[in-house]
C-alpha cells in the first residue's frame, strides 16, 4: 500500500508529482493547499479564517489545518493509500499525523524530500502566477520553508522514512524515479 508525503519548497513539483502518481495509483492526492484554496473560494468558515494566512505567505495555524486532516482521513476512500502534500509543514504537524494515523491504523509514511534551488523555483512560481505566486510572497514562502518546514528533513531522516529526489530535471525524469521509489 502507497502512503507517501512530499516535502520540498514550494515549486519544487510536489503538487505535480502527486497528482500524477495518485492517477497512476488510483488513490485520494490530498493537498492542504487545495483543499484551503477550495475553502476560500467557498468563503467557508474555514476559508475565511484561512486567507489572511495564504495570501501573505505564512502558516496556517496548527489547529485549522490539523482539523482538515482528520478530516480527510476519516473518509473511506484513504483505506486503499494516499499521496500527501503540503502536510506536515512543521514537527508539530508531523507528530499530531504520527497519533493520528496510529489511531486510525494509518500505517507508517514513507516520506520524499523533492529538492530545487531557489532561483529554479522561484522562476516556476513567477511562471504558475496563483494569488501567492508574487515574487514577494515567494520569497517570504520560502523563508517559511527553511524555518519551519526544512526541520521535517532531519526528523523524517532520523526515523528512517526520507528519500531525497532531484526536482530539479524534467516532470517526466522526477516522474519515473518516483514510479521507481513507490514499487520498493
Ligand atoms: N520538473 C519540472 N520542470 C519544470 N517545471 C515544473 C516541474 N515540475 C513542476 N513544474 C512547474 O512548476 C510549477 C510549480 O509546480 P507545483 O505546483 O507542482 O509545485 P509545488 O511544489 O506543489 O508548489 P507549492 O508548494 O507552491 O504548491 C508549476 O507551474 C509546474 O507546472
Ligand atoms: N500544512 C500546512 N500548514 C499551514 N499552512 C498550510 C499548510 N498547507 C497549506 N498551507 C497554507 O496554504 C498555502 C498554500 O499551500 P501550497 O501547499 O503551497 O499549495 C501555504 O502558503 C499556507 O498558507
Amino acid at each position: 500500500m502507497t502512503r507517501l508525503i512530499f516535502l520540498g519548497p514550494p515549486g519544487s513539483g510536489k503538487g505535480t508529482q502527486a497528482q500524477i502518481l495518485a492517477a497512476d495509483l488510483n488513490i485520494p492526492h490530498i493537498s492542504t493547499g487545495d483543499i484551503l484554496r477550495h475553502a476560500m473560494q467557498e468563503q467557508t468558515p474555514l476559508g475565511i479564517k484561512a486567507q489572511g494566512y495564504v495570501n501573505r505567505g505564512d502558516l496556517v495555524p496548527d489547529q485549522l489545518v490539523q482539523e482538515l486532516v482528520e478530516e480527510r482521513f476519516s473518509q473511506p476512500d484513504v483505506k486503499s493509500g494516499w499521496i500527501l502534500d503540503g502536510f506536515p509543514r512543521k514537527v508539530t504537524q508531523a507528530v499530531f499525523l504520527e497519533q493520528l494515523l496510529a489511531q486510525t491504523h494509518g500505517g507508517e509514511a514513507r516520506v520524499v524530500n523533492l529538492d530545487a534551488p531557489d532561483d529554479v523555483v522561484v522562476s516556476r512560481l513567477v511562471a504558475r502566477g496563483r494569488k501567492d505566486d508574487t515574487e514577494e510572497v515567494i520569497r517570504h514562502r520560502l523563508d517559511v520553508y527553511r524555518t519551519q518546514t526544512a526541520p521535517l528533513i532531519d526528523y523524517y531522516r532520523d526515523r528512517q522514512q526520507l528519500v531525497t529526489v532531484n526536482g530539479h530535471q524534467s516532470q517526466e525524469a522526477v516522474t519515473e524515479q518516483l514510479r521507481h521509489i513507490v514499487t520498493l
